[in-house]
């Protein structure tokens, strides 16, 4: 029997003509943060749905604690908050956080939970009168709640501000630091490079990387340099480029060496700035490596 947490191998999922995933394999060790990131419709749902028992493969293994995730009785180690929670609108807090635990032999107590979380001052507060962040929050914090050796989180701060994004930051590094593991999923680059020490990059339901995040962030375009030039030159270390009129975008993941070739190859150009790509426009370019954007030359 393997030590790991969650074994997927060659997992493959469809539906209908879609194929949301195409077999995958991956693993999920002990004592790991790991963020899976991917464009829209990249299968990272659909991938989390089955570790947590939600959907079942078409073909390949999906082990949870070494055996299989639709079982209940397997899944009373795993913590999980899905993409989309709908708490009991009229429960107050407190009663919501005291009816899931009551799930688990040995759960956190309700006022340590949510004073962790940030929602002491809530707890006599109907669920369906939290605002939209506090509720993701209260959902993120019932993942927790039956002291999960996993936590299976998609899209965790999504509607969140920065403040409470921090302070959830703060929160899954505590329980990891503690021995928790975590697989989660998000839309913010930033997050994952802030939290994960390893990173799975899926798209079009493949693996397409798996690895640390220094060794992934140098692979997608993250930067933009984008300036105006009569004759657009070809540059070393651009993955993409766009040109619209005179007005050239170059998407690249290290911008100083762009900038730096761009001075030295002699081009005439005016009008500089760098800022950081969208996730999307990141992966389009690592999906499709050189291969340039609608619009170019
Ligand atoms: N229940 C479903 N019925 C039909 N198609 C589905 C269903 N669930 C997912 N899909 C399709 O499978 C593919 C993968 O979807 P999935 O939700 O896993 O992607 P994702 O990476 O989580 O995307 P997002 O970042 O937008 O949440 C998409 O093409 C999606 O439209």
């Amino acid at each position: 029997m393997s030590d790991d947490l969650v074994r997927v191998v060659n997992v493959s999922r469809s539906f209908g003509q879609v194929r949301a995933l195409d077999n995958v394999s991956f693993t999920v060790p002990p004592g790991q943060l790991i963020g899976i990131l991917g464009p829209n419709g990249a299968g990272k749902s659909t991938l989390l749905s089955l570790i947590t028992g939600i959907r079942t493969a078409d073909s390949g293994t999906v082990e949870l604690f070494s055996g299989d995730p639709r079982v209940p009785a397997q899944r009373t180690r795993l913590g999980c908050t899905p993409q989309q929670t709908g708490l009991p609108p009229n429960l107050r807090v407190d009663e919501v956080v005291t009816f899931v635990g009551r799930h688990y032999p040995n759960p956190v107590p309700g006022s340590e939970l949510l004073e962790r979380f940030g929602l002491a001052s809530l707890a006599r507060r109907k669920a369906g009168a939290m605002s939209g962040g506090q509720q993701r929050r209260l959902a993120v914090a019932l993942a927790f709640v039956g002291r999960p050796d996993l936590v299976v989180l998609d899209e965790p701060t999504t509607g969140m501000d920065v403040e409470a994004r921090h302070q959830l930051w703060d929160v899954l590094r505590t329980y990891r630091r503690e021995g928790g593991s975590i697989l989660l999923t998000s839309h913010y680059l930033e997050e994952i490079e802030a939290l994960a020490e390893r990173v799975v990059v899926l798209s079009g339901g493949r693996v397409l990387d798996d690895g640390g995040p220094d060794a992934i962030r140098g692979k997608v375009a993250s930067r933009r340099v984008s300036f105006v030039a009569y004759q657009p030159p070809e540059l070393p270390g651009v993955v993409s480029s766009r040109v619209e009129g005179e007005r050239v975008d170059l998407l690249c993941s290290d911008s100083d060496r762009v900038v730096r070739e761009l001075v030295g190859s002699g081009t005439a150009f005016s009008d500089l700035t760098v800022s950081d790509t969208s996730l999307e426009e990141a992966f389009m370019a690592l999906t499709s490596p050189r291969h340039r954007l609608e619009g170019e030359r």
